[in-house]
């Protein structure tokens, strides 16, 4: 349903959209072979790495990757070597999202999903330092920008949190990027007023800009 303002309000016609999407996405996914995977991700970091450095970026927030996700592992290992301050989330209590500062691999530890994470002492829920770029993992994006996540929400919160942490310091938000193969991009991922968009979409094909939708 179109709401005023041109945004997407949340139906249960856009819950079931999206649970379907999940499902079709996750087996999609899952059924990219091992070795195309580990080649994609390497590729797709490689135009990644390549874009950020010409950008001049000095400091990211990206993942650890689970399940057949992008792994975003060379990107990481080429922003430690290249001492660029690194940042991964960590859920934490609440259904959110804290983001710790990390300068190595072996300073991550298992957190509640599984997920490598930095440690709790290492995290803030809020006031820590500001990522210039956030690559933001996902099952599905599209090219306006949409992103279909695990269905908790805690991206669009984690996002939300650091758009308005850079609003009240008269700073940029982090530009966000869903780093994904290209077979995750489909036409249209559902959304509603809470979803934030990418702007721009990373894959082993290469780099969209996204144009929002109107
Ligand atoms: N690599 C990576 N790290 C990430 C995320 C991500 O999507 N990818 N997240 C992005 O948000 C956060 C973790 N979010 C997660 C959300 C759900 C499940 C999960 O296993 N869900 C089960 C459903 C069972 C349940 O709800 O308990 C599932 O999908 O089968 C895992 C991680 C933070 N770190
Ligand atoms: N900014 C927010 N504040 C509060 N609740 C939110 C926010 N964003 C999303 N949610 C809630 O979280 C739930 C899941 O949202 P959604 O389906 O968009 O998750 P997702 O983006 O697929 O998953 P994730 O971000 O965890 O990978 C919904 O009930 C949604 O209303």
């Amino acid at each position: 349903m179109d709401m005023p303002g041109g945004e997407w309000n949340r139906t249960g016609e856009t819950t079931e959209a999206k649970a379907a999407l999940r499902r079709l996405a996750a087996s999609r996914r899952d059924a990219l072979e091992g070795p195309l995977r580990e080649r994609w991700s390497r590729e797709a970091c490689g135009l990644a790495w390549a874009w950020m450095t010409e950008a001049g970026y000095a400091s990211l927030m990206a993942y650890a990757a689970i399940r057949s996700e992008l792994d975003a592992g060379s990107l990481l290992d080429q922003a430690w070597s290249a001492s660029m301050e690194v940042f991964l989330p960590r859920v934490a209590a609440g259904g959110l999202l804290e983001t710790g500062r990390v300068q190595s691999r072996s300073e991550l530890v298992p957190g509640v999903f599984g997920i490598p994470e930095p440690a709790p002492a290492a995290c803030r829920a809020s006031g820590g330092a500001l990522p210039e770029l956030v690559l933001v993992p996902g099952l599905a994006f599209d090219e306006s920008g949409g992103r279909l996540g695990y269905g908790r929400g805690y991206y669009d919160r984690l996002l939300t949190r650091l758009e308005e942490e850079a609003a009240g310091s008269g700073r940029q938000r982090p530009v966000r990027a869903g780093l994904c193969f290209s077979a995750q991009v489909v036409p249209e991922v559902p959304v509603d007023g809470k979803d934030r968009f990418m702007d721009m979409l990373i894959t082993e094909k290469g780099i969209t800009i996204c144009k929002g939708r109107a």
